[in-house]
This record gives structure tokens, sequence and C-alpha cells, in this order.
């Protein structure tokens, strides 16, 4: 699913809500949000106000209700979640059937990039990176969490693969600028070298203070087809996920199996 973030996470929530629905009731039994589902704030001492800890996150709380209500794995692409420390956490979070969180993965790579249209984000300043993998159970299959950024660091996602995972994911909040030049490109080379399925919700539109994201949510094939792309405006895609596709394209590729070490002078 995707949608534009609102710097007001009360007025996203209902939106989000109201697309998890919708996404639903047309049979959908994963259903996966981008990253910052509920919130894109660019002032980085108003996000850190928001920040709550998991257990008294209203949308935490909204979306776990969500996920048991309707009977889904829900798969929240982030939310900004208060940790310990100073900075938060940029966290994604899979609620089971049930409204339980089933797993949860913080960002491991901070974008601290200065984009040649003018903007220029330093997410560590307000961020604290992960630094755990993870992959995690679902009923059809095993599948690897990542978000946005990520998807530059192909490692990450090959670890996932090895460990199991056939399905693999990057909820984003892309530039629109870098988005137009990479985003379809990465996504496909993850689905295709590791044989796996690609699952990436994204932000679309313009959101406070001129930012603008790339949306294009895509369904990708482990041959590398585009079974779904979200275009440039919310809403939701859907399709069939045929794990059989995972074995049928390393049978044919079995690139998977055949890595090796090497030395490097
Ligand atoms: O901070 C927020 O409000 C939401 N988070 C984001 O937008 C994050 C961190 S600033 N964006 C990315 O990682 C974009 C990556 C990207 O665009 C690329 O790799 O080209």
């Amino acid at each position: 699913m995707q949608l534009t973030a609102d710097r007001n996470d009360e007025v996203t929530l209902v939106t989000a809500c109201d697309l998890i629905r919708r996404a639903h009731a047309l049979g959908a039994e994963y259903i996966q949000t981008p990253e910052c589902t509920t919130m894109m704030e660019p002032d980085k001492k108003l996000t850190l106000e928001k920040a709550l800890p998991e257990s008294e996150h209203p949308s935490v709380k909204a979306f776990s209700a969500l996920a048991a209500e309707l009977g889904i794995w829900l798969h929240i692409g982030s939310l900004i979640v208060g940790t310990e420390e100073t900075r938060a956490a940029n966290r994604a979070l899979l609620f089971s059937p049930k409204g339980e969180i089933a797993a949860r993965y913080d960002k491991i790579h901070m974008f601290d990039v200065v984009i040649p249209d003018g903007q220029s984000y330093r997410e560590s300043a307000t961020f604290k990176p992960g630094e755990k993998a993870v992959v995690a159970k679902l009923p059809w299959g095993e599948l690897g969490m990542g978000i946005c950024y990520d998807v530059r660091f192909p490692y990450l996602f090959r670890a996932q693969a090895k460990k199991g995972a056939m399905i693999l994911t990057a909820p984003a909040a892309f530039t629109k600028f870098t988005g137009e030049a990479h985003w379809h490109t990465l996504l496909k080379a993850r689905a295709i070298e590791n044989g796996c399925f690609v699952i990436a919700a994204g932000q679309c539109g313009v959101h406070a203070e001129g930012r603008e994201t790339y949306g294009h949510s895509l369904i990708i094939a482990p041959w590398g087809e585009i079974l779904a792309d979200g275009g440039d405006q919310p809403g939701i895609v859907v399709a069939d996920i045929d794990l059989d596709r995972v074995k049928q394209a390393r049978e044919m590729v079995p690139s998977i199996h055949h890595d090796r070490e090497f030395s490097l002078s």
C-alpha cells in the first residue's frame, strides 16, 4: 500500500487504516505499508517528541488491533519509536493475525546524503541505526526485513536469502530524484540475484516542506518480472505470491548456491 504521510500522525493513521482495510477486502493476507507509515516530519525535535516507546505508541496500538480484527499479517514498513537513548529507532514491525508483534527490525543503513536536487538528509542525527538483520517466519515462508536505503546494500539481502528468506522487503520513502534513477533497478536486482520475491511499499507525493517521494510500490517475482507497480498516487497494489517460483528461478540460475570466498589484493 502507498500513501503520502502527513507530519501529523493522527491524520495519516486514518488514511493508513482505510487503505489496509481496502487491501484486506481484496483478499490480501499479508499487507505491507511504507517506511515512516504514519508520519513524515522534517523537524528533528518534533520527530523525537513523537517517538514514544512501543508500549505507549498510538500507531502500534492501532495497527495491532487492526491486524487482529482483520486476521492479517500486517507489516508496517516503519514507525518512529522511542528508545532508551536520545535518538529514536526507525523500526519495521510485523504484526501477526492475533495482533502480536511477531518481528521487529531497526533500519541498519542511515541515509546521510546530500542529493543534487538541493535536499540534504542526515538520518543518523535523529535515528540510531540497528545492528541486527532479521528474517521473520510467515506461514507461507520466510521474510527478510529491510528498509529503504538498505536496498543499496546487497549483502544484507544476500544474508537474509542465505538464511532461508524467500521474500525480501524494502518499505521506503525514497526521494523522487533518486527513485527515478535507481528504484526499479535496485529492487529488481535484489530479486534476481537472490531468486526471491521482493515487496517494497513506498511513500508517494509531496510531504511537509516540499519533500517529494517516489511511490511506485513494487511486487517483483524471483525471475525479475514486475507483478505490480503502484505508480505515483496513494493506493494499493496486490499480487498472488506463488512461492514455487522461488524454486523455479533458482533451478534456472542457481547463483544463490554459487557464492565463493576469494582474496583481494
Ligand atoms: O526521515 C523520514 O521522515 C523518513 N525516512 C526517510 O525518508 C529515509 C531516511 S531520511 N529515506 C531514505 O532512506 C531514502 C533513501 C533514498 O532515497 C535512496 O537511497 O536514494
